[in-house]
């Protein structure tokens, strides 16, 4: 990939990290409640029987709530398992208890693992990323595993971003081939639709 694109991809994961940074436990608390009930609106919610997300760690878009609500409610909850290639396997959630510290940070789900095609079954997917463009284009972690994920998705089931407000960019994101856009955004503030 172009030198340009990737410095520029890389200034921009800082800008946005430190941004995060300056955000107090009590903003990231109710961001999170809000995503929660934003999430939980959605008409493909009220259908969906398998939910894949994340389970957000440091200053990302808390999924936290969300993820007891909808265990709550009985909707199975994929979560993913991060493997040595950087691409995804994905693991259900079991409860509070059933979530273990993993390399780089992240929580992850305990217990056998289901293989990287499970996304497949999934009804809605919410996606972790840094920030997106008005034209859907996404800056995730800069490893390529939502960019993966995505293209085995291939539009069978609707892909919401997880950001917080200010994170949806009116300057374009550098694309390159391999990104995968996405069509809508939540921001504890609402839905956001975005322009493939
Ligand atoms: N909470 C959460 N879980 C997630 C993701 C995520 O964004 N958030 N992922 C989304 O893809 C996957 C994990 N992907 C990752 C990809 C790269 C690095 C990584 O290279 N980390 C750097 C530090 C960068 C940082 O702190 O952001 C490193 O360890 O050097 C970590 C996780 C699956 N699980
Ligand atoms: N389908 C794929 N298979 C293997 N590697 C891929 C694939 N898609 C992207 N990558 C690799 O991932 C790297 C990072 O891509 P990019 O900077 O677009 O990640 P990102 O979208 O920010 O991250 P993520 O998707 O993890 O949130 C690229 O070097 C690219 O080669």
């Amino acid at each position: 990939m172009p030198v340009s694109i990737r410095e520029s991809k890389r200034a921009l994961r800082e800008r946005v990290t430190a941004n995060r940074g300056q955000l107090s436990a009590q903003a990231l608390a109710a961001g999170a409640r809000e995503l929660r009930d934003l999430a939980l609106e959605l008409p493909e919610m009220a259908t969906a029987r398998r939910v894949a997300t994340y389970v957000s760690v440091g200053a990302e878009p808390g999924t936290g709530p969300l993820i007891e609500a909808l265990y709550e409610r009985g909707v199975e909850l994929l979560l993913p398992v991060l493997l040595p290639d950087y691409d995804l396997d994905w693991g259900y959630y079991r409860g509070p208890s059933s979530l273990a510290s993993a390399p780089k940070g992240l929580l992850e789900p305990t217990g056998p693992t289901l293989g990287a095609e499970a996304i497949a079954e999934a009804d809605l997917l919410l996606v972790p990323a840094l920030a997106v463009d008005r034209h859907g284009t996404r800056l995730g972690k800069g490893a390529g595993c939502y960019d993966r994920v995505l293209a085995r998705l291939a539009g069978q089931a609707p892909a919401f971003v997880l950001l917080h407000d200010g994170e949806i960019l009116d300057i374009p994101i550098p694309k390159e081939p391999h990104d995968v856009p996405v069509d809508r955004a939540l921001t504890p503030s609402g839905i956001h639709h975005l322009r493939p």
